[in-house]
């Protein structure tokens, strides 16, 4: 086990500040930065106050974690609590997302709206050149521009998560992670003796962390219970909130063992929310889950101009999708219609829909709904 980084003095004139989660990723960007020269801080964030003394609650945790890394690299720890904007710009719309029927993917608000403002806002006024996070991705350059660029390691790739954050704010950030793939950042953590070296991956909401989800949206969400059809307007079921269920789900529906009807899973196909019915279809591979077109609106561009329509490149509907062909056209309204070349399965609205050309990440939108023609 090594003891300390080795520093050189390329960058030793730079102040980085790095979000410091207590987790292995940011633990080794902590390190590498520290080994290309830096002077290095950490910051640990707070951003959702709520303590309710369930087994859910891991910031103390994940703060202990955070100390004893900083401690361990010798850089000093800043805490920070930005609940106060996490609720106003995050979660707020998250509920009203999901209060709409729709399906709303609140890291990717947090990304734009706290690590990548309030935390860089901060550390700017802590007279901080750059911030650094422990994502999957790399800032490229063309023509003198920012780019957002896809992580090195294929399987962890984070751009999906990144795309609102603009070129500004690109450009203050560095991302060390991004250009290793994930066991090499963990045997980094080994070699150094950093704790967070076989932590496990954070799952969960972002700050909210691993909650059962159900019983957390109830507290403040009353649930709406309903029917369950089939496509052919059978009632078959209840539900207990279109909220809880998501497009091309199998779990959770309840049902099963119905008279007439084989034993094949239920998936859901749709959510009527005028008439607060889930309609559902058996067989994951139903035809009536693939689509070959969405319109998506909201967007937001890394360049921060849109680009010239029609454009032809690729997109993912969810993270961890292989990127699809796909052009996309601007309609007179100012949303953009997006046409596959394959159809795609359980597209879901709410959802962002994300461009790339090549490893570059263009930017993305919001999933309004899905459609074949
Ligand atoms: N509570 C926090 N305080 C400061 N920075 C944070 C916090 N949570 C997340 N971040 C920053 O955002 C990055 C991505 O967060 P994410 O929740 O996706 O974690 P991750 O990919 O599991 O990374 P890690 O292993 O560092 O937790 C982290 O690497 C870290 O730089």
């Amino acid at each position: 086990m090594k003891d300390s980084p080795i520093a050189n003095n390329a960058n030793s004139s730079k102040k980085v500040i790095v979000g410091m989660s207590g987790g292995v990723d940011s633990s080794v960007s902590a390190l590498i930065l520290m080994q290309q020269g830096y002077q290095v801080e950490g910051l640990f964030m707070k951003n959702w106050d709520e303590d309710d003394g369930t087994e859910y609650c891991t910031a103390k945790d994940d703060l202990a974690d955070a100390q004893a890394v900083s401690d361990k690299l010798g850089i000093k720890l800043h805490t920070a609590n930005f609940a106060a904007e996490y609720w106003d710009n995050v979660f707020e719309h998250f509920l009203a997302e999901y209060k709409a029927g729709r399906t709303p993917n609140p890291d990717i608000l947090c990304n734009k709206e706290i690590k990548f403002k309030a935390f860089l806002e901060y550390a700017m006024a802590l007279n901080a050149d750059y911030i650094a996070t422990g994502h999957y991705v790399r800032r490229g350059e063309k023509d003198g521009e920012p780019l957002l660029l896809k992580g090195l390691d294929g399987n962890k790739d984070q751009s999906y998560f990144l795309y609102a954050v603009g070129k500004d704010e690109i450009a203050k950030t560095l991302f060390p992670v991004g250009e290793l793939e994930k066991p090499e950042v963990r045997r980094l953590a080994e070699e150094y003796g950093l704790v967070t070296h076989n932590k496990k991956d954070s799952t969960g909401i972002c700050f909210i962390g691993e909650r059962r989800f159900k019983d957390f949206l109830e507290q403040y969400l009353p649930a709406q219970p309903g029917d369950i059809e089939t496509l052919e307007g059978d009632k078959i079921a209840r539900h207990h909130g279109l909220m809880y269920h998501t497009i091309g789900q199998r779990q959770g529906l309840g049902i099963g063992g119905l008279a007439n009807y084989s034993d094949d899973p239920w998936y859901v196909v749709e959510k009527d929310l005028e008439r607060n019915v889930l309609i559902v279809t058996q067989g994951g591979q139903h035809d009536s889950l693939f689509k070959t077109h969405l319109i998506a609106d909201n967007f937001d561009w890394v360049a921060r101009e849109k680009p010239s329509f029609p454009l032809t490149c690729k997109a993912k509907c969810r993270y961890r999708q292989a990127d699809q062909d796909c052009t996309i056209n601007e309609l007179a309204d100012g949303r953009v219609e997006v046409s596959f070349v394959e159809p795609q399965r359980a597209i879901t609205p709410g959802q962002s829909v994300v461009f790339y050309i090549d490893d570059v990440c263009l930017g993305g939108g919001i999933i309004n709904v899905a459609f074949n023609k």
